[in-house]
């Protein structure tokens, strides 16, 4: 069994008992009540500048425990005042120690938009992600099939928010694409294994069109590397350990945003 089909059967399990508490038709309910998803994909494609996704994430299956975070609205806090453009809140329980609690208390610190980051296998997850104020969803090609993928992308469109689509080989970013993504990460860390090539951006870059955001993913420790993204066609870059792991979250997040506007980026994306 691969690390994403370990992690994959955990989530289905937890799914279960959450299924069994809380009916899907409650979910919608509690879903009406609040505010429409803010609209992403303008936000991620800022002409001139990259964006930031900065995530909460207390630990990982590649590094064990990453951070204590006791407060994770105040982190989220300091994500936003930093200029973070997103912010990606782990929900998976079992190997990344986080909850649909973080999201809500996020959601209540914080006005920009909120990304759900967790595996998604059921539109179930989807109207939780959006019943507890996400904007943004991830769905990893790796863990889902054709069909699957394909209906789950139109969910997420059909409830207002944005898919985060996210792949690790060119195959994937042409099932993302047919799926109808409109926003394309590509992990530079293999959820199967757990390597991480910092190659893979650029190199599938070029395969997804300019009317498509793309997403850097994972192993990006600072500056020159948000600048070596956006050579390479980043649109945002998402990143975690490299915060939680810094006793200045605000600043280093500041640091990466300014990476991303530098002068030397101009003009790099056609108007
Ligand atoms: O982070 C992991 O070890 C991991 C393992 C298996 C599946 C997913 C995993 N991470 C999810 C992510 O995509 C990252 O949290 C995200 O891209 C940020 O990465 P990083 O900046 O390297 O913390």
């Amino acid at each position: 069994m691969t690390v994403l089909e370990d992690i994959v059967a955990g989530v289905r399990e937890d799914l279960a008992v959450r299924e069994a508490l809380t009916s899907l038709d409650e979910l919608k309910v509690r879903a009406a009540r609040l505010p429409g998803a803010i609209e992403c994909t303008g936000r991620l494609r800022a002409q001139d500048a990259v964006a930031v996704i900065a995530e909460v994430k207390r630990s990982s299956p590649s590094k064990g425990a990453l951070a204590t975070i006791t407060d994770p609205a105040a982190l989220a806090e300091e994500y936003e005042k930093g200029g973070a453009s997103v912010i990606s809140v782990l929900t998976e329980q079992r190997r990344f120690s986080g909850s649909l609690e973080d999201l809500d208390a996020v959601r209540a610190r914080v006005d920009v938009p909120l990304l759900r980051k967790d595996f998604i296998v059921s539109p179930y997850q989807v109207w939780e992600a959006r019943a507890h104020g996400a904007d943004l969803v991830l769905l990893i090609v790796a863990a889902l099939e054709q069909t699957v993928l394909e209906s789950l992308v139109e969910r997420v469109h059909s409830l207002g928010m944005t898919a985060l689509v996210e792949t690790h080989t060119l195959e994937e970013v042409r099932r993302a694409l047919d799926a109808g993504a409109r926003v394309i990460g590509v992990n530079h860390r293999n959820l199967k294994t757990l390597e991480l090539d910092m190659t893979l951006f650029q190199r599938l870059a070029p395969y997804i069109p300019d009317d498509v955001v793309r997403v850097a993913e994972s192993g990006i420790s600072g500056p020159r590397d948000v600048m070596e993204m956006a050579r390479g066609g980043a649109d945002a870059v998402l990143v975690g350990e490299t915060l939680v792991k810094n006793d200045a979250p605000r600043a280093t997040v500041a640091d990466l945003v300014a990476a991303g506007s530098h002068p030397s980026l101009q003009g790099r994306r056609p108007a």
